[in-house]
């Protein structure tokens, strides 16, 4: 396998720091993990494998902001009337205001969210999920629950989650802190840690080591690139994205 020198390149991001979800566009999870193996970091990083994209083909990376969440200890009140009950969440949240994530986030950011283990309870929905990615995220990753999942796929809504639920949230689960250091998945996140998934999982990568990471991985990924490709013309298969390494290094020398 080819090695390549680590000289994390100086590609900058809107707030003047490094773009890394840019440098992460176009790499496996496994050049990920592989590169981090290369630097010392076995398997400290890894989410649960129970933590599972909820559609087929997911692919994400930015950076982590995070949701700390816990049960809420408290009962929703019995609501009296249609609309009322359509409208529960405005009347729990009345009563027990949310603690919301600031709006300047980074562009391409994931929310992760430690969901404090409680019972059953759909915090992600098809209508939530959405806004937030309109809101600029490129994933959410939960070791809760998320509901409506038909639509999160048929909307291509990019959630990860540890389980599909039923509930809502009124009187079952509570945000208790934003953009604070969380453990999801049972590996520590930090808010700015690059944090992706793909169909083999999703893996955190401590910012310290993001940028060096990126480099070793997307050598990791060209190798592997070159060799199946080999593969491909030997059994005549036509090639398709996945073997084009022309375009992935097309794409990075144009960062
Ligand atoms: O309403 C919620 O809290 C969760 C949900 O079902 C959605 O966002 O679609
Ligand atoms: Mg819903």
């Amino acid at each position: 396998m080819s090695t390549t020198t680590a000289t994390p390149q100086q590609t900058t991001g809107s707030t003047g720091g490094p773009d890394l979800a840019a440098l992460y566009k176009h790499l496996r999870v496994v050049d990920v993990v592989d590169a981090l193996d290369g630097i010392g970091y076995f398997n400290l990083t890894l989410m649960s494998p129970e933590l599972r994209p909820l559609w087929s083909g997911m692919r994400f990376w930015g950076p982590a902001v995070t949701i700390r969440a816990v049960p809420s200890n408290k009962p929703m009140w019995r609501l009296e009337g249609t609309q009322d009950i359509v409208e529960a969440h405005r009347i729990w949240f009345e009563r027990y205001p949310a603690t919301r994530l600031p709006d300047d986030l980074p562009p391409n950011h994931v929310i992760v969210m430690e969901s404090g283990g409680g019972p059953e309870v759909g915090f992600w929905g098809s209508e939530n999920a959405m806004g937030a990615v309109g809101g600029g995220a490129a994933g959410i990753i939960t070791d809760g629950y998320c509901r409506d999942t038909a639509e999160i796929e048929l909307q291509r809504t990019p959630v990860v989650a540890r389980k599909r639920g039923r509930t809502i949230i009124p009187g079952r689960i509570e945000v208790v802190e934003v953009q604070g250091t969380i453990a999801c998945g049972g590996v520590r996140v930090d808010p700015g840690d690059v944090v992706g998934c793909d169909e083999d999982g999703a893996v955190v990568v401590p910012a310290a080591v993001a940028q060096e990471v990126a480099v070793h991985a997307r050598a990791i990924l060209l190798a592997d690139m070159h060799a199946r490709r080999r593969h491909y013309d030997a059994q005549g298969k036509k090639p398709d994205s996945t073997v084009d390494a022309d375009a992935v290094i097309a794409y990075y020398e144009s960062l």
